[in-house]
């Protein structure tokens, strides 16, 4: 596992395009080296910006995004086209405006899916889709994730993963979680032994309301584990911060 760099933009529209810039990069790489690359996205307002900065850089059109997988680290427990949903608000920003194959499009189930209103069953259906597109060289459950990005809450949570909520300790790849404390309360999220498979994990944070998170995080200080700092990626770890979320480092 990777030690954590943490590279700081002036601001928020920096923060957005230079993260924009690096995901284009990473893509672009991921299909030279293995001819498909593959991006975990998350929520949240900076994931907002970054993914219409991505729509919008002339260099996005040189990724094949006919050969991008598209998986989330978690989305809020609402039906489908909801505007809170992770997946409604990334199809807005980015993927309706670029040619990607839906096949290898992944969001996770909504409450109106084929279990209804049972989040269990939706983290059980999606850790299944997983495992389905899993390579043989990653132990069969989960498959090849060149970067998966998480935005960091004000009270460290990454996903849905919250801090001294029972989904930290939780070992399968999916989990449903109820009592979320931040709404919606249902949730389901890639759990942190999942996100630790994946070769880069991006944090991104921008904005003075995230600074307490972000340094008591990385230093690892504070009265409880913050699930942000307890991810890691396998060749890298980086966070991407404005100054303001910066601030206390
Ligand atoms: O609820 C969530 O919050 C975090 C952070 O969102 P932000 O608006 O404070 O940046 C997000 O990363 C996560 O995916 C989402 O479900």
């Amino acid at each position: 596992m990777s030690d954590a760099s943490v590279a700081v933009h002036a601001d928020a529209e920096v923060l957005a395009q230079a993260v924009a810039a690096r995901l284009v990069v990473k893509l672009l790489d991921a299909q030279a080296d293995r001819g498909t690359a593959s991006v975990v996205l998350t929520g949240g307002r900076i994931a907002a910006a970054v993914y219409r900065a991505v729509a919008a850089l002339p260099a996005g059109e040189a990724v094949d995004w006919s050969r991008v997988d598209v998986w989330w680290g978690d989305e809020r427990f609402l039906p489908a086209g909801d505007p809170e949903r992770n997946e409604t608000q990334a199809r807005a920003a980015l993927l309706d405006a670029v040619p990607l194959d839906p096949a290898r499009v992944h969001p996770m189930p909504a409450a109106d899916g084929p279990d209804g209103d049972d989040p269990e069953a939706a983290a059980a259906r999606y850790a299944t889709e997983l495992a389905a597109a899993a390579g043989p060289g990653v132990g069969g459950a989960l498959p090849h994730f060149d970067v998966l990005m998480l935005g960091v809450g004000e009270d460290g949570h990454v996903a849905s993963v919250f801090p001294e909520h029972p989904v930290v300790h939780e070992e399968r790849s999916v989990s449903a979680v109820r009592d979320s404390p931040k709404p919606p309360p249902v949730r389901t999220t890639l759990t942190l032994p999942t996100i630790n498979t994946a070769q880069e994990v991006w944090l991104v944070a921008g904005g003075s309301d995230k600074a307490k998170a972000v340094a008591a995080a990385l230093s690892g200080a504070g009265p409880v584990p913050l699930p942000a700092g307890q991810v890691r990626g396998l060749a890298r770890t980086l966070w991407l911060l404005d100054r303001a979320a910066a601030a206390e480092l």
